[in-house]
């Protein structure tokens, strides 16, 4: 008999999503529908899968979706000129803009275009700085996918404090968010790189092990030690199928609770999103 205890990513996000529903319900009740504005520059047909997803989420629990398809040889300038419009329209509560961005715009100038109380990416440097320096007081908005997998951790009924969390990856997006948020519930953490000593050892010591590497089968059996948690946020295309950080077939039966790919820590990503758009919503005024 197998003791492989997996997260349900795919059923917790549509928990999330099922009880967005009765705020979403209650706001209308009262005229405020919210809504999201999704960016998307060129025909990137990940981002085109992903932004689809959002807006299909978005229909489901009622929030107003606004999808924007640009060309992928839109200047900066004009890019950054939509945004305005957006910050300034007051049926939009939330923007997004689809990553990566063509080379030719810089990421950071349009995400600090957006007005930080629109972002629902959690990317503008209002927001990261406010989830850096621990501000649990004031508007914020944290990024999906790290905020997803403390929600996947504790609704999985993991308690996190205490813990000795290792992170693979130090990326904007996943790492060091993730990072910050895991020492908001009292963990402890490392985090590890490409220039990492030892990085095997460092992660074979985690209760809470977090993959955001960006490649294939990475974490191996003798990385993991024995009952922690497995967090696999990889999403690799290798001979067009989608596989985690995490040899997870290697791993399952050693790891404790454990993210599946697909269905783990990706479905959260939009849940929260959708979670941060009614959030702005609630927010915002009458
Ligand atoms: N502006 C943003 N861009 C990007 C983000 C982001 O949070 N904001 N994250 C990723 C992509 N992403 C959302 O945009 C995303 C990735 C994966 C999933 C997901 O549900 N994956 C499924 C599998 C789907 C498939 O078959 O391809 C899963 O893991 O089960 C959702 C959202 C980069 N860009």
């Amino acid at each position: 008999m197998s003791n492989v205890e997996l997260i349900d990513g795919k059923q917790i996000a549509s928990d999330i999503r099922e009880e967005l529903k009765g705020r979403v319900q209650e706001l209308k009740e009262e005229g405020r529908v919210p809504g999201i504005s999704v960016v998307l520059v060129g025909d990137n047909p990940a981002s085109q899968t992903y932004v689809n997803m959002k807006d299909k989420a978005a229909e489901e629990i009622g929030i107003y979706s606004d999808k924007k398809e640009v060309s992928d040889d839109i200047s900066e300038q004009e890019l950054l000129g939509i945004i305005d419009d957006l910050n300034n329209d007051d049926e939009i509560d939330g923007i997004l803009v689809q990553l990566p961005l063509p080379d030719h715009i810089d990421e950071h100038k349009v995400i600090e275009s957006i007005d930080p109380a629109k972002d629902v990416d959690g990317f503008h440097p209002v927001n990261t700085g406010r989830l850096f320096s621990g501000q649990q007081d004031k508007l914020r908005f944290d990024p999906c996918t790290p905020k997803g997998i403390i929600e996947l951790i504790e609704r999985q009924g993991i308690d996190i404090e205490g813990k000795d969390a290792v992170i693979l990856g130090r990326s904007n997006i996943v790492g060091k968010p993730v990072a910050h948020l895991l020492i908001e519930k009292n963990a402890t953490i490392t985090i590890c790189h490409s220039r990492t000593d030892d990085l095997a050892g460092k992660a074979s010591s985690a209760d809470i092990l977090v993959a955001a590497v960006g490649r294939p089968e990475f974490v191996t059996e003798d990385m993991v030690k024995e009952g922690a948690c497995v967090i696999d946020v990889g999403i690799n295309r290798v001979d067009g199928e989608l596989v985690g950080d995490v040899d997870f077939e290697a791993v399952k039966e050693k790891a404790g609770p454990i993210t599946p790919v697909p269905g783990g820590v990706g479905p959260m990503t939009i849940a929260m999103l959708m979670h941060n758009t009614v959030k702005a919503r609630e927010h915002h005024g009458v």
